[in-house]
């Protein structure tokens, strides 16, 4: 196994390494969604989907433990997360939060190295195979020519590959990233997804939040639909995600674009009245 691999999700093979039941998400005083479950086992990639503040960010921070659960449990290998002790609960399960910003300097090898914090004794550094392996994930992720630049001065994008690769230097069993490709070109798309596929093989559990359809369906073993605060639909991502599901979800048209070799499906949001480049000319 290579310096920035991951280990094996824990547990028996095809036992969920997290799983919610019946969980209330939201913040004091307002309750943003309920009745939501959903098992994570090794080895998948699960994709969340669903409208702007319907909830997908709050689940996740609740599954994450960032937030207390409103109802409800979580429980991360088979035990409840709030008895996870913090430093142990790190070095299980991964974050990658949506477009955070840092306030100081660093540079992006830094940046990358905090992602072994959790397997550091306390005041202890960093060590040569933290650094192992927080390169090799910067190379991993195709960004090993950003080590020494301070993530101030460097695209959104680019930071966002950063924080991936921080993750996947966290060495966890599972990994949770919201809105991965927000900020990435079309090129860097493709490589986080690769990532994220590459991390299912090695037997990471993978939950990530998308607006892209297309990507939930190329990336994804199974989706999750959810809408106002609820579930809508959870499978299989081929059956899922489907064109009117995606109508239903988002209330929106959706066109739906078959490639000659009968491959996946492609799904595009139809243009509002109005909108269709005749009447933009
Ligand atoms: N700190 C907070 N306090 C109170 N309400 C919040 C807080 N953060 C978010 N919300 C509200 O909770 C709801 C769900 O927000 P959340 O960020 O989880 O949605 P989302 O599905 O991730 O949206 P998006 O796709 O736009 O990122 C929204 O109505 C939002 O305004």
């Amino acid at each position: 196994m290579s310096a920035a691999s991951a280990p094996k999700g824990e547990g028996v093979p095809g036992t969920a390494l997290l799983e919610a039941t019946d969980l209330g998400v939201g913040y004091p005083g307002r309750l943003v969604g309920s009745g939501l479950s959903l098992s994570l086992t090794g080895g998948e990639v699960l994709a969340l989907l669903g409208p702007n503040g319907c909830g997908k960010t709050t689940l996740l921070k609740t599954l994450l433990g960032l937030l207390p659960a409103l109802g409800g449990a979580v429980q991360l290998q088979g035990r409840t997360l709030a008895a996870w002790p913090l430093a142990e609960r790190a070095r299980v399960l991964a974050y990658v939060p949506q477009g955070q910003t840092s306030t100081f300097g660093f540079t992006a090898l830094e940046m990358v190295l905090m992602g072994r914090t959790a397997h550091l004794g306390l005041l202890a550094r960093p060590g040569a195979k933290d650094r192992a392996v927080a390169h090799e994930a910067l190379a991993r992720l195709g960004i090993a020519h950003l080590a020494v630049r301070s993530v101030h001065e460097i695209s959104g994008g680019e930071r966002q590959l950063v924080l991936i690769a921080r993750a996947l230097a966290q060495q966890p069993h599972a990994v949770l990233l919201d809105e991965p490709t927000a900020s990435l070109d079309f090129g860097n798309q493709g490589l986080v997804m690769h990532a994220i596929r590459a991390l299912a093989a090695q037997g990471l559990a993978v939950l990530f939040t998308t607006h892209d359809p297309n990507q939930a369906l190329r990336c994804a073993d199974r989706a999750m639909l959810m809408r106002e605060g609820r579930v809508m639909a959870e499978g299989a991502a081929g059956q899922v995600i489907e064109a009117g599901a995606l109508r239903a979800l988002y209330g929106a048209g959706v066109l739906t674009v078959h490639d000659a070799a009968g491959g996946l499906p492609a799904f595009l949001p139809e243009p509002a009245p109005g909108a269709s480049p005749a009447a933009n000319s």
